[in-house]
C-alpha cells in the first residue's frame, strides 16, 4: 500500500511542428488505499498519467512519488507497481489459469504454496467471472473474456499501487455494470491505492473515491463523485457526467430573474450572484427534472413534447419551450412517461438547487460554474 504523488507533470511526445503535448503541468495526490479514477475523452492523456506512473514514458518536467519516494531513476521493474493495459497482454501458448498463476510463480512479491495460488485465483476468477475458463487458452476466448483475463493477471498478485487503464472496456453493458459493483469487493482491490482510468462517467462515478477530470493535457478537476457531480467547476465538466448531456441555455439577467427561452425559462436572480455583463449560462441535468407542476423553490415552466423516447425503465422527452422561433429544447429524462405523448404540451420542474449557473459563453466555448440558483455565495 502506498500513496502516490504527482507533481506538475508534463510529457510532449515527438518534436517540432508534429509535437504532442500530452500533459501539462499535471498534480495529483492519491491517498494510501484509495480508488482514484482520471476520467477524460480520448486523447485528453489518461494513458500518459498512468505510463508516467509505471515509468514507461520519459517525462520532461515533473516528478511522481510512490510511498514518499521519487521514482526518478526507477525502472518500471522496480517500482511495485501492476499495469493493466487496455489491449490484454496473455501468453497464448498457457492457458488461462497458468497465465494468472505466472505473476505469483515469477517470485517478485514473495513466494506462495500451490494452495496460497489457487486461493487467490479462485478469488479473482469467480468475482470476474472467469472461473469456468480456467483450463483454456488466450485463443479460446473472447475479447471480453480475454480483457478480464488480463485484468485477473494484474489483480492477483500484491503490489503497492495497481494502475488500470479502461479495463472493462470490452465488455457489454450489463457485465461492465456487473464488474464495477464487484471489482471494488476484490480483496487488495479494496485497499490498494489503485489509478484507474476511464473515458465512462458512469464507471468513473461508481468506482472512484475520488475523480480527476482531464481534459487537454490538463487537470480540471478534482474531487469525490459527489463533488464533481453536484458543483462542476466548468460547463466541460458538467458535459462529461451524464448521458444525455446537461442542458444549457443562454440567459440574461433582468427584474431580479435570469431569463431564457424567450422568457418562458425564469429562474430568480440568487442574491449574491454578480453577473457584470447582465448574462449567464444555465445548465439542467435530465435527470433532476420532473414531470408535472412544481411548488415554491423550483423552476417551473412549460413546453411541448417533441420526441419521446422509450430508454429501457425510464422516457427521454425533447420539450421545446419558449415562442415559437425562439424557443429551447430541453431533454428530459423521466421514470415514468406519465402519460406524455409527442405533440403535448408538459409541465416540468427542477429544484432551484439542481438549477446550475455558469458565467456566459460564445457558442461552444465552456465557461466557469458560478454557483446554483440557491447557493449563498457565487464568486464572479
Ligand atoms: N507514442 C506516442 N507518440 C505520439 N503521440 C502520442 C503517443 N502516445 C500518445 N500520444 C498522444 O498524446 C495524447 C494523449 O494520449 P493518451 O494515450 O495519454 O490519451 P488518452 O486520454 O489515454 O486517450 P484514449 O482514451 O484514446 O486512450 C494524444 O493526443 C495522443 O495522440
Amino acid at each position: 500500500m502506498a500513496t502516490v504523488r504527482i507533481a506538475n507533470l508534463s510529457k510532449t511526445y515527438g518534436n517540432g511542428k508534429s509535437a504532442v503535448e500530452a500533459l501539462v503541468g499535471v498534480d495529483l495526490s492519491i491517498g494510501d488505499g484509495e480508488f482514484f479514477v482520471v476520467l477524460g475523452p480520448s486523447g485528453a492523456g489518461k494513458t500518459t498519467v498512468l505510463k508516467s506512473v509505471a515509468g514507461l514514458v520519459d517525462v520532461e518536467a515533473g516528478d511522481v512519488e510512490i510511498a514518499g519516494v521519487s521514482m526518478e531513476g526507477v525502472e518500471p521493474y522496480h517500482r511495485n507497481v501492476a499495469m493493466a493495459f487496455e489491449s490484454y497482454a496473455l501468453y497464448p501458448q498457457k492457458t488461462v489459469f497458468d497465465n494468472l498463476a505466472s505473476p505469483l510463480r515469477s517470485g517478485r512479491t514473495g513466494r506462495y504454496t500451490a494452495q496460497q495460488q489457487q486461493q487467490r485465483i479462485e478469488a479473482v476468477t469467480t468475482t470476474l467471472g472467469i472461473d469456468h475458463l480456467l483450463k483454456r487458452f488466450p485463443r479460446e476466448l473472447s475479447n471480453g473474456q480475454r480483457q478480464r483475463v488480463a485484468l485477473g493477471r494484474v489483480l492477483v498478485r500484491p503490489a503497492d499501487v495497481y494502475l488500470l487503464d479502461e479495463p472493462l472496456s470490452h465488455l457489454d453493458a450489463k457485465l461492465r455494470a456487473q464488474m464495477r459493483a464487484e471489482l471494488k469487493q476484490l480483496g487488495d482491490m479494496s485497499n490498494t491505492t489503485s489509478l484507474y482510468v476511464t473515458h465512462d462517467y458512469q464507471e468513473a462515478l461508481a468506482l472512484g473515491n475520488r475523480i480527476a477530470v482531464l481534459r487537454a493535457g490538463r487537470v480540471v478537476q478534482v474531487g469525490t463523485p459527489e463533488e464533481i457531480w453536484r458543483r462542476p467547476v466548468d460547463t466541460f465538466v458538467a458535459k462529461a457526467l451524464g448521458q444525455p448531456e446537461i442542458n444549457l441555455f443562454d440567459v440574461t439577467a433582468g427584474q431580479g430573474a435570469l431569463r431564457g427561452a424567450g422568457g418562458d425559462l425564469s429562474v430568480p436572480v440568487p442574491r449574491h450572484l454578480d453577473l457584470p455583463e447582465g448574462r449567464a449560462r444555465i445548465g439542467i441535468r435530465p435527470r433532476d427534472l420532473q414531470l408535472g407542476p412544481g411548488g415554491p423553490g423550483t423552476l417551473s415552466f412549460r413546453g411541448r413534447v417533441s420526441l419521446a423516447e422509450r430508454l429501457g425503465r425510464l422516457m427521454e422527452f425533447s420539450v421545446d419551450v419558449g415562442p415559437q422561433g425562439g424557443s429551447e429544447r430541453v431533454i428530459v429524462v423521466a421514470d415514468s412517461d406519465a402519460g406524455a405523448r409527442e405533440g403535448d404540451v408538459v409541465d416540468l420542474h427542477l429544484s432551484l438547487e439542481n438549477v446550475h449557473v455558469f458565467a456566459p459563453a460564445a457558442g461552444a466555448e465552456d465557461s466557469r460554474r458560478l454557483g446554483s440558483a440557491t447557493e449563498e455565495r457565487v464568486s464572479w
